[in-house]
C-alpha cells in the first residue's frame, strides 16, 4: 500500500484529535507526535500527546514546519513522520491550517487532507468548556489571530482539502471512513 499521512486540520475544538482517535483505534494508524513549547492540559501526558518541550529543547529537532500558533511554538519531525509510517503506511498529523498548507505543498499526493469545521461556531466553546480547558486559556486562544484565520478554509487548501462538518459525530465518522477508503483504493 502506498504511503500516506491524513492530515487533520481545522480550528481549535473542531474535532481533528478526535479523528485522529478513532483513526488509530479502528484503522490502527498511528499518529505522529508534534513538539510544542505550550504546558500540557489536564490529563496530556509528554511522548503521547505531544513531546512537550522549552524554548532551548523545541530546537533540538529536524523539522518539516513549525508555526506560531497563540503565543506557543508548534512543529513536526521528520524523523516522527519516518517513526509513524515505519508503523503503518497510513499514518495521520494533527496540524494548524498553517501547518496543513505545507504538508500539501511538500508532500503532494502523499498528504490528504481533511478540514474539520462545525456550523455553529459558537458550538466549540461550548465544546472546549466540556473538553475542560482552562477558562482563561480559552478565551484567549479564541481572541488570537490563529482562531480567526482557521475559520475558514485557506485559499491554497481549497479543492486539495475534503472539508469535513462535524456536528453529528456518526455522520462525521461516515464521511471519514470514505476517505479512508478513497485513499486505500488509489
Ligand atoms: N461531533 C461531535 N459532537 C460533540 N462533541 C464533539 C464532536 N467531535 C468532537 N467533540 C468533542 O469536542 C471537544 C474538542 O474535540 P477535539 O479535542 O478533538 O478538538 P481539536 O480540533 O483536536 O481541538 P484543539 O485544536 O483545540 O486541540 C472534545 O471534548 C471532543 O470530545
Ligand atoms: N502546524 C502545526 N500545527 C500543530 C502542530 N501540532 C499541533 N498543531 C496545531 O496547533 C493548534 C493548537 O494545538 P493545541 O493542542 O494547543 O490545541 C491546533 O490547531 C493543532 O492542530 C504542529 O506540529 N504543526
Amino acid at each position: 500500500m502506498k504511503r500516506k499521512v491524513f492530515v487533520l486540520t481545522g480550528n481549535t475544538g473542531t474535532g481533528k484529535t478526535t479523528v485522529a482517535n478513532y483513526l488509530q483505534d479502528f484503522y490502527e494508524m498511528p499518529r505522529v507526535i508534534t513538539h510544542t513549547t505550550r504546558l500540557p492540559r489536564d490529563g496530556e501526558m509528554d511522548q503521547i500527546d505531544y513531546y512537550f518541550e522549552n524554548a532551548d529543547s523545541f530546537k533540538n529537532n529536524h523539522y518539516l514546519e513549525t508555526v506560531l500558533y497563540d503565543g506557543q511554538q508548534y512543529g513536526s519531525s521528520w524523523e516522527g513522520l519516518e517513526r509513524a509510517w515505519e508503523k503503518n503506511p497510513l499514518i495521520t498529523i494533527v496540524l494548524d491550517t498553517a501547518g496543513a498548507i505545507t504538508y500539501a505543498e511538500e508532500l503532494a499526493d502523499k498528504a490528504v487532507v481533511i478540514y474539520l469545521t462545525v456550523s455553529r461556531p459558537n458550538e466549540l466553546l461550548n465544546r472546549l468548556e466540556r473538553r475542560g480547558d482552562n477558562v482563561t486559556m480559552m478565551k484567549q486562544r479564541l481572541a488570537s489571530n490563529e482562531f480567526e484565520r482557521d475559520n475558514v478554509l485557506p485559499k491554497a487548501l481549497v479543492g486539495k482539502a475534503v472539508v469535513v462538518t462535524n456536528d453529528d459525530w456518526e455522520e462525521t465518522r461516515t464521511a471519514i471512513n470514505q476517505v479512508v477508503q478513497a485513499a486505500i483504493e488509489e
